[in-house]
């Protein structure tokens, strides 16, 4: 018999782009669970059990191995450096990570920036030889630059909205940033026939949409 994968799925934006993926991929995952608030759902006709988590804590639960699988952005993987494989990149969720600052920012000899993720952007300043402070922030990141917390901040972009509507400029993309798959490393020696499975079917969905885009 296959044993049930326990799939860490995120809260919030990637989460029903994530659903109709695996839809697509033929599991059948009831329409009605998009909306509950139940946080552990047992789907046992598509073999799995959804644990409803949020974003940034997908990792953990992965590494931790509380959760066989998950499904997490590239920008949290990136600034979390858990232990985990990553196994595909599903292609939804799509953004990039930029430097962001007003039209007229000059460079100061303090330099502040803001961000969700200090790790990344400290690494990325200190590859460029720039000595900046890095200030955490947790959400509307867009605000430090505006009120005079940071000069610059490092943030995602998708549709341009939120800077056009602040009065701001990408002044750098660092990164594309997609939503990955992700593997305990135990889970995807243990349970490798699902897991693997489970990659094919997604990769086959992926591949169809690629080519579906080419050909328009
Ligand atoms: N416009 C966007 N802004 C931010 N992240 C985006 C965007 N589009 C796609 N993403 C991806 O979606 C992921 C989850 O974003 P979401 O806003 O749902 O969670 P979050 O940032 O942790 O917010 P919250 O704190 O409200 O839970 C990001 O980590 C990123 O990979
Ligand atoms: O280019 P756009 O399409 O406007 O999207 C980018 C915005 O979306 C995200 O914010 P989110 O909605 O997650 O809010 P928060 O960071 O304040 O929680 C991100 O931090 C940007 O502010």
């Amino acid at each position: 018999m296959a044993d049930i994968l326990k799939v860490a799925m995120p809260k919030g934006r990637i989460y029903k782009k994530a659903s109709a993926l695996f839809r697509s991929a033929g599991l059948p995952i009831p329409m009605d669970i998009d909306d509950t608030r139940k946080l552990v759902i047992p789907l046992p006709e598509a073999g799995m059990e959804f644990i409803l988590a949020k974003p940034v804590d997908v990792p953990t639960y992965v590494e931790y191995g509380v959760a066989d699988i998950g499904i997490v952005g590239k920008d949290v993987l990136m600034e979390e450096n858990k232990d985990v494989y990553e196994l595909l990149d599903l292609g939804i969720a799509r953004c990039r990570m930029s430097v962001i600052g007003l039209p007229d920012w000059t460079p100061d000899i303090q330099q502040r920036v803001a961000t969700k993720y200090p790790n990344v952007a400290s690494q990325y300043f200190r590859e460029q030889g720039q000595q900046v402070e890095v200030v955490k922030l947790n959400g509307s990141i867009e605000l430090a630059p505006l009120i005079g917390l940071a000069d610059r901040i490092v943030d995602m972009v998708e549709t341009g909205q939120t800077l056009k509507e602040n009065g701001l400029v990408e002044m750098t993309s660092l990164f594309e940033i997609t939503s990955r798959l992700i593997a305990n490393r135990v889970s995807y020696r243990m349970k490798n026939r699902e897991i693997q499975e489970l990659c094919d079917r997604l990769q086959q969905v992926i591949l169809a949409g690629e080519a579906n885009r080419q050909k328009m």
